[in-house]
């Protein structure tokens, strides 16, 4: 990006904030600036889903929900569009009948996207997207740290025989080398599981779990000194699947699971890694069908503003 002051979002004073076309946080379009710190994208794809459909909706319904967003964030005390040029990047689209062709296009877009020296928010789609994410980060980054927020582990190996699913992003991103596997973290598990082998594989694979009662008993606080100190300064990748968040916060999602995280306590863990080296992170499985007065939508973008803000503060501090 150049030195140039960095352009905003719409003023919400001036043109009313439900007018016109929806970008993330009434933000410019990518091909407005020209260039940006931090670009973010949609990736409709829902092919990859093993039960309810509808999160290639999700990132359009972010992006409305999102209007209501605010430029100054008080909680991280950080203005993050005037920090760094943040540019709605739109969607990537990819073949949804093709589950193989959609994570190739969407590595070829992410690391298009990348190689402008732009960081990712992506807003998904299905957690299959998160491999191909991954792939393209590595590249720039090497094996990165994942902090994956989440109802399921997502190391599972195969759905019907199937091996690129919203199931199985992670241990395939561990078998192809892409993560830095002593710093490999899961928060918020929780609900059944097919059998003690799945965390017997992951456990195997490097991952560490804090559960969603774990969060509950220690508090917010301490799972983030933890979560710190096994990232470190490595580079970071957060990926959220909205169903880290109980139902009653996130019922617009796919594979539900009670006893989630409330909004409030996944925020303020984001919070809490604003010192870690975040290069890119995708908020995934939001499915606006199945929910109720934005409720899921809402979280969702506000999680996607606390990353945003993290990511702006880093760049602006780099400079
Ligand atoms: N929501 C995600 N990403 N994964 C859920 C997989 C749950 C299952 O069908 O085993
Ligand atoms: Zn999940
Ligand atoms: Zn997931």
């Amino acid at each position: 990006m150049s030195s140039a002051e960095p352009r905003g979002p719409v003023d919400s004073s001036r043109i009313p904030r439900y007018a016109g076309p929806a970008t993330f946080a009434r933000l410019p379009r990518l091909d407005e600036v020209g260039a940006a710190d931090v670009a973010v994208v949609g990736v409709p794809f829902d092919s990859g889903v093993s039960y309810r459909p509808g999160a290639r909706f999700g990132g359009n319904a972010i992006r409305e929900a999102s209007r209501l967003l605010r430029p100054y964030n008080p909680a991280q005390d950080a203005s993050p569009f005037a920090l760094a040029q943040v540019a709605d990047a739109g969607d990537i689209a990819v073949n949804p009948f093709d589950i193989g062709e959609a994570v190739e296009t969407i590595q070829g877009a992410a690391d298009d996207l990348l190689g402008t020296g732009a960081r990712l928010m992506t807003l998904g789609g299905d957690h299959t997207i998160a491999l191909p994410l991954l792939r393209a980060v590595a590249r720039r980054h090497g094996p990165v740290a994942l902090l994956h927020f989440d109802a399921h582990l997502d190391t599972w190996d195969t759905y019907f025989g199937a091996a690129y699913t919203h199931g199985t992003p992670f241990r395939r991103a561990v078998e192809e080398g892409i993560l830095d596997t002593s710093a490999l973290s899961h928060v918020g598990t929780r609900g059944p599981l097919y059998g003690r082998q799945d965390l017997d594989d992951d456990e195997r694979m490097g991952f560490g779990i804090v559960t969603s009662a774990d969060v509950m008993r220690r508090g917010v606080d301490e799972v983030v000194q933890q979560l710190q100190e096994r990232i470190g300064d490595r580079p970071l990748y957060v990926s959220v699947d909205i169903d880290v968040l109980d139902p009653a916060h996130a019922p617009g999602t796919g594979t539900p699971e009670a006893g989630g995280l409330t909004s409030r306590e996944l925020l303020e863990i984001l919070r809490g890694l604003a010192g870690c080296r975040l290069v890119s992170a995708d908020v995934v499985e939001v499915a606006p069908a199945y929910d109720h007065a934005e409720i899921t939508s809402v979280a969702a973008s506000h999680t996607a503003y606390e990353l945003t803000t993290i990511m702006s503060r880093q760049i602006a501090a780099a400079r």
